[in-house]
């Protein structure tokens, strides 16, 4: 899939950045990127976007300086600048992509606020679809950013296409603070999603034996609502190492040995797609609740193999609430090979409900606190001037 990402906020041009990264590691061509800030250090922290397309949004109402958590207005100064952000992802070229992605942090203020509506003005001016790619924040950061995150999801919802959900707390360690855990999140989210957006692209692997089309993932992601991903890795027993790992960094040795026959490939399929729906999700969820789904299965071409693919989506039909199943294979030069479970318009998800419930209760909260302030001097004197 070709995708045009949009970063939005500090988190948001990170992970772009990291994906385009990717992309050059693997001599791929599938993605490009801008990034949009209310902050001119995050945008100059960044390395794989060109400084042209970095934009600075804002810069007459916080003068560089970010927008400090206050989502309200960074949605004010998106909506006042929208031409200009639009101007910036046309200068870059649009006519080639399959899709928008628009990533951000929900809990902060740039990315919360301004994600929901570029997704609005997008979805008014292209025919592709436009998703967003939203992480949300783990309740230790504070209630603020539980609200701000509560209320962007909301809108968010009825704006892009589809949403996918990335729990900062499913992810970090226990006793591990959210902030030193980024950079290892960041790899972890990069590397599931990136092997979903690619998908579809021929690759000097050539072509799969069931491809998975852009129009397949498209087709899936459909229903809108929020979806979220599963994926899990194993090793290929091989004789000779290949040249080229797509799965790159997991620090494991090479094993050495025979090629699997048919039957065991299909059995190591279906066993690495339960792993990757019944693993850690990107937001965890009741799997069962899902509408639809996609099965990707990503390998060194002689490592897959079309009718474990099949089974595999046999047995996810079985397991989810909908009956579409989507699914195929993807050959890339590696010595793992790698299934993803893409499973969308889920329909519960216990970490969404906190978050929407405990977003009710600090309004509660601020309306109570502010009747109190106005209490306080509600009897006093006549004020030196009105
Ligand atoms: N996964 C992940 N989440 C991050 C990262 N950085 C921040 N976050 C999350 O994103 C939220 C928003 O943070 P930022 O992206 O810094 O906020 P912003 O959009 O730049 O908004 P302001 O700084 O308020 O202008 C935080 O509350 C975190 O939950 C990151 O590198 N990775």
């Amino acid at each position: 899939m070709r995708v045009f990402f949009i970063g939005f906020g500090q988190a948001g041009g990170k992970i772009v950045d990291m994906f385009l990264a990717h992309d050059k590691k693997l001599q791929n061509s599938s993605f490009r990127g801008i990034a949009v800030n209310s902050a001119r250090t995050d945008l100059l922290g960044l390395h794989n976007i060109d400084m042209k397309d970095r934009l600075l949004i804002g810069q007459t109402v916080v003068k560089g300086h970010g927008v400090g958590t206050d989502n309200v207005c960074g949605a004010k100064i998106t909506a006042d600048e929208i031409d200009t952000i639009i101007n910036a992802i046309d200068t870059r070229g649009t006519h080639d992509i399959d899709a928008f992605i628009v990533v951000a942090g929900l809990g902060g203020g740039t990315g919360s606020g301004g994600t929901p509506v570029l997704c609005r003005h997008l979805k008014r001016i292209y025919r592709e679809p436009v998703y967003a790619l939203a992480m949300i924040p783990a309740p230790e950061e504070g209630r603020l950013y539980s609200y701000n995150a509560a209320r962007s999801l909301a809108t968010l919802v009825n704006e892009a296409d589809n949403t996918f959900v990335f729990d900062n707390s499913a992810w970090k360690e226990e006793g591990e603070s959210v902030k030193s855990a980024y950079d290892r999140l960041n790899e972890e989210l990069v590397r599931r999603f990136g092997v979903l957006f690619r998908a579809g692209e021929v690759g000097q692997f050539g072509v799969g034996e069931m491809v998975v089309d852009s129009s397949e993932i498209i087709n899936t992601l459909r229903g809108g609502g929020i979806s979220t991903i599963g994926y899990a890795i194993s090793d290929v027993i091989t004789k000779t190492k290949p040249k080229k790992s797509f799965f790159s960094g997991f620090g494991k040795k090479d094993k050495e040995g025979s090629s699997l026959t048919g039957e065991d490939k299909s059995a190591k399929i279906i066993g690495l797609v339960r792993r990757a729906m019944l693993g850690r999700l990107t937001l965890p969820c009741d799997y069962t609740t899902a509408e639809r789904a996609l099965v990707l299965v990503a390998g060194p071409p002689n490592e897959l193999d079309r009718k474990g693919v099949e089974k595999s989506k046999s047995w996810v039909e079985e397991n989810i609430a909908g009956i579409e199943v989507r699914g195929g294979d993807y050959p890339v030069g590696s010595n793992y090979i790698a299934a993803v479970v893409l499973l969308s318009t889920i329909g519960k998800a216990p970490r969404i409900t906190e978050l929407l419930e405990q977003a009710k209760e600090t309004k509660q909260d601020v309306i109570k606190s502010v009747d109190r302030k106005s209490n306080l001097f509600e009897d006093a004197i006549d004020p030196l001037f009105e």
